[in-house]
């Protein structure tokens, strides 16, 4: 891959550095600010080298339209407190305030653009809206670096598109993180577990259709569970469920049965009638959830359980909170999970935005564990030994 080296004298060009900040908030305080401060270094690098730099990200889901609860300035707030320095904030991404606060930046400087997804072109399955979009995109700088990892599986305009169109070099972040996941590739030391969870349960579903070829257990829990207690016959209430995923998962569990791969799910879930902090939480088998309740954590048998195969593991990677760790009656079982991380003797790997910041929330350190990925969906895809649009344009 192309690096920043490779870009040569950057003094005065204005660098677009796609970055990942999308942090997690409670309104508009982010509650981890860890993808922020792992974007920094590469930002730093070139605001050190005299460039005039052009950060562009996205925060959430937002439909194609401006949507408030979706804006970025405060993460350029926070950006501007962890760098120490100013960050001038545009208040759209391609449009007339773009243009402006990049024309104002002096060397060294550093802008944010409004969320890259208020614009239908940056998400478009069609190559043509995506390419006149990225087209905009370009017209904002000299060149560009891709450096949010966690976003690297999207063929979007800011992650693919643009790096057809300006001279593209990856930031430190994606080449450390491809460093650390390609151990996990290369002949990982056994018994290799990958540990399932969290609430992008359609997107990650798939992964585990290449994950049965390369590691030992597979072990589920968070919203992934449910979809695999539907398709194993079990009630499961109100829990989140991919009703269309349940012959897929189906196929999942002959296959694994076949090849001797062992995917483990819950024995016991945390049940409540309602998503909420203060929802009166009980724990039932997981084979008997009431038809008025939803699952949100692993039980404790299935905390314990879990926590033993990881901690007796030699490579471990985990993506996705095991329940709602955001409110503490579902914390239990993510925090048994993290628990037993620590304690592998081998590689353990966390990934993900929310994964990463429920175990700090939880009380741990970063350097408990053997990596801590900012990319769950991104990590996912690469130990599935995928080619991820972002990193295959960067090539060559
Ligand atoms: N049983 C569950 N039902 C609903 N949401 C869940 C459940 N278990 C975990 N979650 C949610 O999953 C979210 C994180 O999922 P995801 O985005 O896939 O993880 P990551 O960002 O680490 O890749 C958390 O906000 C958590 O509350
Ligand atoms: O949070 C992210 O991914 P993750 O939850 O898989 O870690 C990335 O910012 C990508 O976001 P997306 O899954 O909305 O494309």
């Amino acid at each position: 891959m192309k690096t920043i080296d490779d870009l040569g004298d950057l003094r005065g060009k204005r660098v677009l550095v796609r970055s990942d900040l999308n942090v997690p908030l409670d309104g508009a305080t982010i509650t981890d600010d860890g993808r922020v401060r792992a974007s920094v270094p590469t930002i730093r690098r070139l605001a050190d080298a005299g460039a005039k730099v052009v950060v562009t990200a996205h925060l959430g889901r937002p439909k194609g339209a401006p949507d408030p609860a979706f804006s970025l300035e405060p993460v350029a707030v926070r950006l501007a407190e962890v760098l120490g320095q100013d960050v001038a904030f545009a208040s759209d991404t391609v449009g007339a305030s773009a243009h402006e606060v990049v024309a104002a930046l002096g060397d060294g400087e550093v802008a944010v653009l409004e969320n890259v997804r208020f614009n239908a072109g940056e998400t478009s399955k069609d190559d043509a809206e995506r390419g006149a979009f990225a087209d905009q995109l370009a017209e904002l700088a000299d060149a560009f670096v891709s450096d949010g990892f966690g976003v690297v599986h999207r063929k979007q305009a800011s992650v693919y598109d643009i790096a057809e169109r300006l001279p593209a070099a990856a930031g430190g972040l994606v080449l450390a993180e491809v460093e650390v996941l390609k151990r996990l590739t290369e002949d990982p030391e056994r018994p290799y577990t990958v540990v399932l969870g969290g609430s992008k349960v359609s997107d990650k579903l798939g992964v585990i259709d290449n994950l049965i070829e390369k590691a030992d257990a597979l072990l589920i829990g968070g919203g992934m569970v449910f979809t695999f207690l539907a398709a194993q016959g079990h009630d499961v209430g109100t829990s989140l469920l991919e009703s269309d995923q349940i012959d897929t998962v189906k196929g999942y569990l002959a296959r694994a049965a076949e090849k001797g791969v062992d995917i483990v799910l819950p024995t016991d879930i945390v049940v409540a009638p309602a998503f909420s902090a203060d929802a009166p939480a009980t724990t039932v088998a997981a084979d008997a959830i009431p038809s008025d309740q939803m699952g949100l954590d692993i039980g404790p048998e299935s905390g314990a359980a879990f926590a033993r195969l990881v901690a007796g593991s030699r490579t471990v990677f985990w993506n996705g909170p095991m329940g709602v760790f955001e409110f503490a009656a579902f914390a239990a079982g993510t925090k048994a999970v993290a628990q037993a991380l620590t304690e592998v003797d081998g590689l353990s790997v966390v990934g993900g935005g929310d994964s990463a910041a429920a175990v700090r929330r939880l009380g741990f350190d970063d350097d408990q564990f053997g990596h801590i990925s900012t990319g769950g969906g991104a990590s996912l895809e690469f130990l599935e030994g995928r080619e991820l649009p972002g990193l295959q344009i960067l090539e060559g």
